[in-house]
């Protein structure tokens, strides 16, 4: 927005500028007294006086790696570390620190100790500098006693030095560093790797845990075969909801948004949950109801869920009869059909996850999945429960091209393409089948084709059933459904 490398030289030359000046103001002070009549000398010292003070016209703000209180890092020194390695490639730069952990899925990128970043916010230069102070210099340039060598040595210093025109001091502390902490936090977010926590269990003790794994699904919007105009809404109203954060202070709800995605098999409703997760670099956690016994044990996992996250409980009507549970109880009160320690109810479930829970953290989103919307719980389709119901459908011509394009990486016309999309408007195909014909070959011809077998077989079957006669009730019909 700000930055730009074609701007990168002013900042540059303009801090050159004042450090051959000064260089320059020294050699003049040397020569001066040397050789020039005292008299003069003074006039000229003021006047290079006028010039040091020019400079003095700096801010510099210092910002060290631990806070204030000693105790506990400074915030701002992390961010400015993460925000510097997006800008470390500059002409003035000649060393770098560079290193990498298993876990880090790419170079971590630092400064090396003394060198200078050149930076440009809004038509203001600002220079930063990263520096360490040693030891040894921190305690000879304390009380200087003999004493201070004895006790423990000092930690290093690290500290960043930001200098800058003092006339930009408020732009700087109210635009600047709130731009740089934003940047900082979107780089880390793009490099964290996401986890997908699901549930382990020590039934031995009873506990059921959080097992975390990294999340490496694929899946994107950009992958995601759907009609673009409901992919752009989903996408649109991710963004307000991580935006609404005092929104939803002010109103005086919990930040959540729930979503029930309904629709057949293989139609990317999982799919599209991986992708949500992607593009906002949220965690999932997959809770498996059907693993639960207790709400004693879903409250305590829900709980040890963190901030920024989506919670997922995928087939709500399947995974545990709790729904309809309380026609099933007998006339004790009990469920007749199961041992009598599963207490888990889906009145628990929902008043949890509306209520206290959610009320506990930031930014939660919570995705139910079915595949049979009318055996759902009235209670979960209530108004106000779910924010958005999302169809999942069968695929659509104009879905289709998004799975071809990224499948075999064809963006053309094709002359298969006609019949293909005429078909397309008769016979259901899930994105998932689809899929799979187009993973058979890599050549486009016969991959289409295999997809134009599919649709036809799917039509013949359409056919075929439009001509079984239903014989009348009592004779062997012999009918295939
Ligand atoms: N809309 C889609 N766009 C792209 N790929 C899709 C889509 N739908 C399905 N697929 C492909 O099919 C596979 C299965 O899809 P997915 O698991 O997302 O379906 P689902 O709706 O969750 O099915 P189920 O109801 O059985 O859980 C995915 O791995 C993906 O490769
Ligand atoms: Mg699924």
């Amino acid at each position: 927005m700000y930055f730009s490398q074609a701007q990168m030289p002013t900042a540059t030359s303009l801090f050159s500028a004042y450090a051959s000046l000064s260089a320059l103001a020294m050699l003049l002070r040397s020569i001066l007294h040397d050789f020039i009549p005292n008299p003069i000398r003074n006039y000229i010292f003021s006047l290079l006086q006028r010039l040091f003070n020019h400079r003095s016209n700096t801010l510099t703000l210092v910002i060290e790696e631990v806070n204030s209180t000693g105790i506990g890092r400074n915030q701002v020194y992390d961010s400015a570390e993460v925000y510097l390695s997006t800008k470390v490639i500059t002409p003035s730069t000649e060393r770098l620190k560079i290193s990498k952990s298993p876990k880090d899925k790419s170079l971590t990128i630092r400064l090396e100790k003394g060198e200078e970043i050149d930076d440009l916010f809004d038509n203001i230069p600002l220079r930063w500098r990263f520096l360490c102070m040693e030891p040894e210099k921190q305690r000879s340039s304390s009380s200087g006693n003999d004493d201070d060598l004895l006790s423990s040595p000092a930690p290093v210093t690290r500290y960043f030095e930001l200098t800058f025109d003092k006339k930009f001091k408020d732009k700087v502390i109210n635009s600047y560093m709130p731009y740089m902490l934003a940047k900082s936090k979107s780089v880390i977010d793009k490099e964290r790797t996401l986890k997908l926590c699901t549930l382990g269990s020590r039934f031995s003790c009873g506990n059921v845990y959080w097992d975390t794994i990294n999340l490496e699904h694929p899946s994107t919007f950009e992958t995601l075969a759907m009609d673009t105009e409901a992919k752009t809404a989903i996408m649109e109203d991710l963004d307000r909801f991580v935006k609404r954060r005092e929104f939803y202070r002010r109103v005086g709800r919990a930040w959540k948004r729930g979503y029930l995605l309904h629709g057949p098999p293989g139609t990317g409703k999982s799919s599209l949950i991986a992708a949500m997760a992607n593009y906002l670099r949220f965690d999932i956690y997959d809770l498996q109801l059907g693993n639960l016994i207790k709400d004693s044990d879903l409250r305590r996992l829900l709980l040890a869920t963190a901030n920024r996250s989506v919670l997922v409980i995928e087939d709500i009507d399947c995974t545990i009869d709790i729904q309809n549970r309380r026609k099933n109880l007998n006339e004790n009160g009990q469920f007749p059909n199961k041992p009598p320690e599963v207490q888990l109810t889906l009145s628990g479930l929902l008043n949890f996850i509306d209520g206290l829970w959610s009320s506990c953290g930031d930014e939660r989103i919570i995705v139910f999945t079915t595949n049979h919307m009318e055996k759902l719980d009235p209670a979960l389709l209530r108004p106000g429960r779910m924010d958005m119901h999302i169809h999942m459908s069968y695929l659509t011509f104009q879905s289709f091209k998004i799975l071809v394009s990224n499948y075999l990486e064809f963006e053309g016309q094709h002359p298969l393409f006609d019949e293909i999309k005429g078909l397309f408007e008769i016979v259901e195909v899930t994105p998932a089948q689809v899929a799979e014909e187009l993973m058979r070959s890599e050549d486009v011809d016969e991959a289409l084709e295999g997809v134009l077998k599919l649709l036809k077989t799917k039509k013949e079957m359409i056919d075929n059933k439009d001509e079984i006669v239903v014989l009348p009730e009592g004779l062997d019909d012999g009918v295939i459904d």
